[in-house]
């Protein structure tokens, strides 16, 4: 599958996804109202109303990129009505021929990540059927479990062709408090990528493996560090845009190939229209100013590698 994501990514010369992070603050009044007028203020109308919106902003957006990110959190808020549109926006952004990470960060133990595994990339077998539920191409996963945690998702990756990408170093503000606790003199981060590469070595598909890393904009020191730790670990860019990451601290997380890295924008891509520089589009006209900003990012970004 990491084959798949890196074709598209040259063929679009866009090494990003989309994240598609609705909240329903950030989206315009006319999609609200007309959703709302028609299931009320009720789940069902606010997924009704995230549906409208990420359907615009594919729709606006498919041809110039590789991928989305669609957090799953963002859909669950709203409960079954919401994890619908979950499922209906990852199929439609399929049909498109986009590469679709589904971000749940999921990990349990053995048992329950297989039950995780069979849910988001694998099938389920329903007496003598056998059926898919989630479907999407890759999975974010927390490692904090360990091996028998992570190991289910990679033995799905494999019989599916399917990836995951790993939770090393995040772009959050309190991410050192563990993730950068020395352990035998290394931080936990290093001692996590060195399990991420011996985990995909058995999943290698080309120059790249199908388990790859999610490595945090925010901290492009330790970037520079777990790119040479990972040479052949895919990373899942997270910080770019809203969380402050920018192209500068991007280029650690590439390879000499240019290659290596897809960098997600969430918030700066699905809002764009209520950023300054955007605001000329208006909120009538949000998924152009969703493709300016796709644009802007793209060129933002090749101009550093
Ligand atoms: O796994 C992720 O995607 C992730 C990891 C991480 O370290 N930091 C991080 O922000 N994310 C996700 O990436 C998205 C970032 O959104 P924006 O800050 O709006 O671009 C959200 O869906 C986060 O849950």
């Amino acid at each position: 599958m990491i084959q798949k994501l890196i074709e598209k990514i040259q063929k679009t010369k866009a090494p990003i996804c989309v994240g598609l992070d609705p909240m329903l603050n950030y989206i315009p009044e006319h999609i609200l109202k007309k959703s709302f007028g028609e299931f009320g203020e009720t789940l069902e109308g606010a997924a009704d109303a995230i549906w409208n919106f990420n359907k615009e902003i594919v729709d606006h957006t498919w041809d110039l990129i590789p991928s989305v990110k669609p957090q799953i959190a963002m859909y669950e808020q709203f409960g079954i009505e919401g994890l619908k549109v979950y499922d209906k926006t990852v199929k439609y952004c399929q049909e498109k021929g986009l590469v679709v990470i589904g971000d749940a960060k999921r990990g349990d133990i053995g048992s329950t990540s297989a039950a995780y595994a069979t849910a988001h990339l694998g099938k389920v077998k329903v007496g003598n059927s056998i059926c898919s539920a989630f479907n999407t191409d890759f999975l974010t996963v927390n490692p904090y479990l360990g091996t028998d945690g992570v190991k289910p998702f990679v033995d799905v990756c494999n019989a599916e062709d399917k990836g995951i990408f790993v939770l090393v170093k995040t772009s959050n503000p309190s991410s050192g408090e563990f993730q950068d606790r020395l352990i035998d003199g290394k931080p936990l981060y290093e001692h996590v990528a060195a399990k991420v590469v011996e985990w995909g070595e058995a999943s290698m598909d080309g120059a790249y493996s199908n388990v790859g890393a999610v490595v945090g904009a925010t901290y492009p020191e330790m970037s520079a560090i777990l790119r040479k730790l990972m040479p052949k670990t895919y990373f899942l860019v997270p910080g770019y845009g809203a969380q402050g990451g920018t192209a500068k601290d991007l280029k650690n997380c590439f390879n000499e190939d240019g290659l290596g890295a897809v960098v997600n924008s969430s918030r700066g891509i699905i809002a764009a229209y209520r950023q300054e520089k955007y605001a000329k589009f208006g909120a009538e006209h949000f998924a152009e100013a969703s493709r300016q900003a796709v644009i802007d990012m793209v060129a933002d970004i090749n101009s550093v590698l």
